[in-house]
């Protein structure tokens, strides 16, 4: 997401991260142990690591994802959780050098945009999910790798699997437990994004068939790993898709009653 830009900017260091003013209903009692207890064994490879819990949104622009990521954030730290809250292009320094350039920046070519975003990416891994991971954290990232497969891969027609390669490689292989996608007509999602101050971004601009095979590709992607994958209709109230969320959340860190 472009606005609010003062959350992300606080990302850079491990730890939790202070949201404003959560609008989530009041937080069950707090359980006594963090880092969280996790009903999944631990695979580093897939965003389970000892303590540590790797959760992505993804969806066209204007999903919703921001908005659902600070809700799910304040819900963990709520329940005594480490979160770290993030966010690629942009959730580094570094990166956020890199998204001001990509998104806003003059041309670049599809390979360049690739790998830009890789780049990106790598870093965010290396710098600050990683050790957060490794230290018990829950992190929760506003897109990743899926972002890069949909967008550059089919949006761009630089290919899936190439891209997918690309960012395996660029992070050491590592993909969140969860994806939650937010599904949506594209229209609908670049309307909701219409009255904000600043002009659309270079991707936002890109066209409805590119937003129309970027949708397709995040759905196909959904619907052949299922198990890592939570596909939600984001036209629905803003609540109601929270609390789907938290279940699912709720379920992987072995904490169902908190939901
Ligand atoms: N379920 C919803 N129903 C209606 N409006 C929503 C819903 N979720 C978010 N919004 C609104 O839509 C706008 C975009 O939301 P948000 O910034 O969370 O989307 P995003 O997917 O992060 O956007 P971007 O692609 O720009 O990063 C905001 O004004 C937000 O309040
Ligand atoms: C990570 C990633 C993002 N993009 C695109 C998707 C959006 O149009 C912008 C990011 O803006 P947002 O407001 O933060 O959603 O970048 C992409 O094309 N490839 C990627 O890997």
């Amino acid at each position: 997401m472009g606005r609010g830009a003062g959350v992300w900017a606080a990302v850079d260091t491990l730890a939790p991260v202070t949201l404003p003013d959560p609008p989530v209903p009041p937080a069950p009692p707090a359980p006594s142990a963090a880092p969280a207890r996790r009903s999944q064994p631990a695979d580093p490879a897939r965003g389970v690591v000892p303590g540590g819990l790797f959760v992505s949104f993804e969806g066209g622009d204007g999903a919703g994802k921001s908005t659902q990521s600070r809700l799910l954030g304040a819900w963990l730290t709520g329940l005594g959780l480490a979160v770290v809250l993030t966010r690629e292009p942009g959730g580094t320094e570094l990166g956020r050098v890199l998204r001001r350039e990509v998104l806003h920046g003059g041309h670049v070519d599809p390979r360049t945009e690739a790998l830009l975003y890789a780049a990106d990416r790598a870093h965010h891994v290396a710098s600050l999910v990683r050790p957060a991971l490794d230290a018990g954290s829950v992190v929760v990232t506003d897109r990743y790798l899926d972002s890069s497969v949909a967008y550059q891969g089919t949006g761009r027609d630089l290919g899936a699997d190439e891209v997918e390669r690309l960012s395996l490689w660029a992070t050491g292989g590592l993909l969140p437990a969860l994806t939650v996608l937010l599904d949506l007509d594209p229209a609908a999602g670049l309307g909701r994004l219409r009255d904000r101050p600043d002009q659309p971004d270079r991707l936002e601009s890109a066209g409805d068939d590119f937003h129309r095979r970027t949708r397709e590709a995040f759905l196909g992607r959904a619907a052949a790993d299922p198990g890592r994958w939570l596909v939600l209709d984001a036209s629905r109230p803003v609540e109601a898709i929270a609390a789907d969320v938290r279940a699912r959340v709720a379920a992987l860190l072995g904490l169902e009653d908190a939901a």
